[in-house]
């Protein structure tokens, strides 16, 4: 809370106070109207100016000395103002006649500019002046202004934030073009007051009296919001503040006629005696002990330190300190026998004294209701702080903060805290046990709640079907929240897109074991055999599983038995070692997809020339391992590619067992057809560009090391990564796990060494442009020479010359032939000014010259925008 500015004891002596001594200003209110000016800027070309309410003159020095020299000041007061150079003053009551009078004979018939009034009832004083409060004093200092102002002339008027307030800016806008309220930073925090700055006098011939009448201006308020009524909303404010301390209130209501300070004091014997001890607290500042009565509570027991400091300041407590007040005021009151001692409440409003006695049937009723309660104020809050934890992971995600594997936690989290049932099934089961058995364990009363809150969230979520239908929801949820977070990475992020292409190639390019990735599953493939299905089937990633399998099985309907599906689902790590060897097998040939691109992979590596001299060797070395087998190449791409084959090629392999699979022979040839144009072009990129990754570098250099053989690639290729089961998996898990859950092929640091000169080699390389601009200017230089040599030549044979003379010339010529031209500068003259519209050469410009038009490059520009748009309208 913000420190409140003191206007009593030395707080009063401010800033602005030392620096009115230090100026010689008369009050300090004379910054006030030094700070309206600097913001409105009506003293300077004013050249008369009427102060209502003017003593003790600080705002006439003011003006006195922001006006112009010859300008025309008159102050008005109910009580003298002592002499001001340049200005005139009268003692008279603004409201009357004989004030008005008084200002006519000074002005004759002259009009002000600027009609100044910073008038406050002296209430209380000598010149009492009750009569009128601060709004009728405004409405009368307005009429006075009314009647002095110059058309456009400006009206300040000091006003109190009060019920009439809204009445006033209303009668003000009726008169004046441009009306707004402000408080000066020298006005203090403390007083109500603000300054309403009214511009632009409009000067109506004729003005409504009614305007002036403070009957009919305050009757509309006064009449819709009777007395009780205003003050029992001051004191809901006043109880507000106390219940929500932390809260900051404004006094919407407005403040009491009269009462305009923000500081309220009030002596403790009040407080005590007080009806409504929280419209109390809710309304003054401070406490005080200055009685004797109140002195002497000070030193009773009751009253302890912190009472005594909540005291010193009521507009910093918090509910807490205002509990102890209230229970200090109920002690006392008990002490002085104002109270009847009942049973200690730890209820805020003490008018809540029951002492009739409920009986039992209420009490249940009552008891039931605030559990009732409670259980929605449980719940209520159960589910903002989930819709919290939701919107910040959204939150999150938008600023990139998260990665997909935290949102999941996240969102485990926000599960723990909202459904605990899913994740403590057994505390729930036993605590049904509990209750249908002997009852509940006598535990801490804590301990109680929380097992009140599990037997609440049980019934909700008894059955098993919820659970899960909840567990879904929440999957769904995740699924959903990943999409979006996908789709923010696309819009978002270009190196994003790359990567993915990248990504997609590389899963293309890389042989990373033979895997039932979900993608490489998808059976559709078989069907397009193109890289464009893949890139669908990736792009549908998230889908629902079962939409992946509802897919493969439509395109596998006629294609594969179904035995030969179920186990392709069923298939795992987990397998038995006597079926591996067969279910690998299987799972190959019900994916070609998975396995296909592997095996072209592999061709390309194999055909590369790098591996022509190892070929041989490698054969040989399979053949030590096992004499029956033919090239181990070529039967894989016969039986990569040709799935169908025979059990000749599949008794190729000893390791397999292939189980014979019925395709249709359309989409064998189609699959192979495209999957050779595919080999072809990958063989064809690799043979361009070579190896481009460290790991393929190693790989080669390790097969032509013979530190490896294919057939250890082929083994290498059945590793644990290779068949995880995948189905039903969220994408974002897949994806991360694409990322992160691989082989790791090792690298040498020859391998990497290799890859890098040859990336240095090519960074070496020029770029295309520059090596032909080099060329074209070589070639240039070149004719320019054989041009300076003929004439040279020329200049030898001719016999006119000495040899001296031949020998200058000559030096001449290709001098000027090594010379490459200077280009001529072209002149750009901008068609605007004396050039606009001109044809022909522009006066006074020689040589090559160009009319630049900035008009004319935007409408071109727009032409060929147009242009492009309606193409593209006519292609769609
Ligand atoms: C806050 S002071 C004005 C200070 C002044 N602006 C200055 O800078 O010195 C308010 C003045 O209003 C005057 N006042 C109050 N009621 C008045 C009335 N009916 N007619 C004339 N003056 C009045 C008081 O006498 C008091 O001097």
């Amino acid at each position: 809370m913000g420190k409140a500015q003191k206007k009593t004891g030395k707080g009063r002596l401010d800033k602005y106070y030392k620096l009115a001594k230090e100026q010689g200003y008369r009050a300090r209110s004379a910054f006030k109207l030094i700070q309206l000016n600097k913001k409105y800027s009506f003293l300077e070309t004013a050249k008369c100016c009427i102060d209502l309410c003017a003593a003790p003159g600080g705002w006439l020095q003011v003006a006195s000395k922001y006006m112009p020299n010859n300008s025309v000041i008159v102050g008005v007061d109910l009580v003298p103002i002592k002499p001001i150079p340049r200005v005139v003053t009268f003692a008279a009551d603004i409201t009357t006649t004989h004030c008005r009078n008084l200002i006519r004979n000074e002005l004759k018939d002259w009009k002000a500019d600027v009609v100044l009034h910073d008038g406050a009832p002296n209430v209380g004083t000598a010149w009492v002046q009750d009569a009128y409060s601060q709004s009728e004093l405004v409405l009368m200092s307005m009429k006075l202004a009314a009647e002095f102002l110059i058309k456009g002339g400006t009206f300040v008027t000091k006003v109190f934030r009060s019920a009439d307030y809204n009445n006033l800016i209303w009668v003000f806008n009726q008169l004046f073009g441009k009306v707004e309220a402000t408080k000066p930073p020298s006005s203090r925090n403390v007083s109500a007051e603000i300054f309403v700055v009214c511009r632009d006098f409009l000067a109506p011939k004729h003005i409504d009296p009614k305007f002036f009448d403070p009957r009919h201006v305050f009757k509309e308020l006064s009449a819709t919001m009777p007395a009780e009524e205003k003050s029992a909303a001051m004191a809901k404010n006043a109880q507000a503040s106390v219940f929500q301390p932390e809260k900051k209130r404004r006094q919407r209501a407005g403040y009491d006629d009269g009462d305009y300070t923000l500081y309220k004091e009030a002596g403790a014997a009040d407080f005590i005696r007080c009806q409504d001890a929280v419209t109390f607290l809710g309304t003054y500042n401070k406490i005080t002990f200055k009685t004797d009565e109140e002195k002497e509570w000070l030193n009773m027991d009751i009253t302890t330190a912190d009472v005594k400091a909540n005291c010193e300041d009521l507009k910093v407590l918090g509910k807490g300190d205002f509990k102890a007040l209230i229970k200090w005021r109920t002690a006392l009151r008990e002490e002085l026998g104002l109270e009847v001692k009942t049973k200690p409440t730890e209820e805020l409003t003490e008018t809540v004294e029951v002492t009739e006695e409920v009986d039992e049937e209420t009490q249940i009723q009552q008891e039931l209701e605030r559990l009732n309660a409670e259980a929605a104020a449980r719940a209520k809050r159960e589910r903002r702080r989930a819709n919290e934890i939701k919107a910040r992971t959204i939150q999150r995600m938008q600023l990139r903060m998260t990665a997909p594997m935290d949102i999941g936690l996240e969102q485990h989290d926000a599960a723990l805290g909202g459904q605990d049932d899913m994740f403590e099934l057994g505390d729930a089961k036993a605590l049904r046990g509990k209750r249908a058995g002997a009852g509940y364990d006598d535990e801490s009363e804590e301990d109680g709640d929380e097992d009140g809150a599990e037997d609440d969230e049980d019934e909700v979520l008894d059955s098993e079907e919820e659970r899960e239908r909840k567990v879904a929801e929440l999957e769904a949820e995740l699924d959903g929240l990943y999409d979006a977070y996908q789709e923010h990475l696309k819009e978002r992020d270009a190196k994003w897109k790359v990567k993915e292409a990248r990504k997609n190639s590389k899963a293309r390019e890389e042989w990373g074991g033979i895997g039932r990735g979900g993608n490489d599953s998808d059976g559709s493939d078989n069907e397009a055999g193109g890289w464009d299905r893949i890139q669908r089937a990736k792009a549908r990633m998230g889908e629902d599983s079962s939409d992946d399998d509802s897919s493969d099985d439509e395109d596998e309907a006629e294609e594969a038995p179904a035995s030969s599906k179920k186990r392709r689902r069923t298939d795992g790590p987990a397998e038995s070692e006597s079926k591996s060897k067969k279910a690998r097998t299987v799972a190959k040939l019900d994916e070609p997809k998975s396995s296909a691109p592997l095996s072209r992979a592999a061709q390309l590596w194999f055909n590369q020339d790098l591996f022509a001299g190892a070929d041989a060797e490698v054969e040989d070395d399979d053949e030590e391992e096992d004499e029956g087998e033919e090239d181990e190449d070529e039967a894989m791409s016969e039986y990569e590619e040709e799935p169908s084959a025979s059990s000749e090629a599949d008794s190729d392999f000893d390791d397999f067992e292939v189980v014979p699979q019925d395709r249709s022979d359309d989409d064998a040839d189609m699959w192979d057809v495209e999957g050779e144009n595919e080999d072809e072009l990958k063989q064809a990129k690799i043979q361009k560009h070579g190896l481009t990754t460290a790991e393929a570098m190693s790989l080669a250099t390790a097969l032509v090391n013979r530190e490896k053989t294919k057939t250890d690639l082929i083994n290498e290729g059945f590793n644990r990564y290779a068949l995880n089961a995948k189905d039903g998996l969220p994408s974002w898990f897949l994806d991360d796990e694409a990322k992160h859950y691989k082989s790791n092929i090792p690298i040498t640091k020859e391998a990497v060494a290799a890859l890098r000169a040859k990336m240095r080699a090519l960074d070496a390389r020029p770029i295309k442009k520059i090596a032909e601009a080099k060329a074209r200017k070589k070639l240039k230089a070149a004719q320019r020479l054989e041009k300076a040599m003929k004439k040279a030549e020329g200049v030898n044979e001719t016999s006119d010359l000495t040899e001296r003379e031949k020998a200058k010339q000559i030096e001449k010529l290709m001098a000027k032939g090594m010379k490459a031209k200077q280009k001529k500068d072209i002149k750009v003259v901008v068609a605007k000014g004396a050039h606009k519209g001109l044809k022909g050469r522009p006066k006074g410009v020689k040589g090559r010259y160009v009319m630049v038009d900035s008009r004319m490059k935007k409408e071109l520009r727009a032409k060929k925008r147009k242009e492009k748009a309606q193409k593209k309208r006519k292609r769609a």
